[in-house]
């Protein structure tokens, strides 16, 4: 079995253009990179996961180990999908789309997403107000279609209904919480951004209260 993680990111000039009213660029692209490397530590001890893909037009943002693919700026789910084509050609068995911007992730709820996943062939992570996609697995469908956007959670349900799977919707904080909004970012407290802080940390009691 080969687990690959795809994780998008969009490039530097465009990421977290939600956020321009209260962070300047310089402070939005260190977010990003704050998160990225979270994620990126999370999917590197998560047992689960074999391998690693970014999807991105700026190869310089893509450490050693990881493996590039290529942006060709059509938007994420363009991106995704012939990310997700050129993975399952390297000989894939399952595909977990997860984002860069979840600053809590975990490996362990990872591994667990992971194996509610392939139990059912598919599984979803919705966002913590349950309209988006944090993540999305599948084991051996080749030819989903990415959906994300907005409301992408009933979007990629519907998808995946339309071929008889049902995805498996494990609740998990640490994929639950992404950053999007100012209001995210409030919910954010700032120790909890340095990709050096414990992996295996509980969600702070703030994200609870958000
Ligand atoms: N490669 C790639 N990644 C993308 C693209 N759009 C979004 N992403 C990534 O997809 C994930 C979810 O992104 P969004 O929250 O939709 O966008 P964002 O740039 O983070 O924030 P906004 O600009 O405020 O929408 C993040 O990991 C982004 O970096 C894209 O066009 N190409
Ligand atoms: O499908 C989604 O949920 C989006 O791609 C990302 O959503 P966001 O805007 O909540 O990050």
């Amino acid at each position: 079995m080969s687990c690959w993680a795809l994780v998008p990111l969009k490039a530097r000039r465009f990421g977290k253009s939600r956020l321009a009213g209260v962070l300047d660029a310089a402070t939005r692209v260190s977010l990003v990179q704050s998160m990225l490397e979270r994620v990126l530590a999370a999917l590197a001890d998560a047992r689960e996961v074999d391998r690693i893909a970014i999807v991105c037009s700026e190869p310089e943002r893509v450490p050693q180990a990881i493996l590039r693919l290529p942006d060709s700026g059509q938007g994420l789910n363009d991106a995704l999908a012939a990310g997700a084509s050129r993975l399952w050609a390297r000989g894939a068995d399952e595909l977990l789309v997860i984002h860069a911007d979840l600053p809590l992730v975990r490996a362990d709820d990872i591994d667990h997403f992971v194996r509610c996943g392939r139990s059912q062939r598919m599984a979803l992570a919705a966002d913590r107000h349950g309209t988006g996609t944090n993540a999305l697995f599948v084991a051996g469908v080749t030819d989903f279609s990415f959906h994300f956007g907005a409301h992408s959670l009933s979007r990629h349900l519907a998808a995946a209904h339309a071929r008889g799977i049902v995805p498996a919707l494990p609740e998990l904080d640490s994929l639950a919480f992404d950053i999007d909004t100012p209001a995210d970012l409030a919910c954010l407290l700032p120790s909890t951004l340095t990709p050096i802080s414990p992996l295996r940390r509980s969600p702070t009691p703030c994200l609870i209260t958000c």
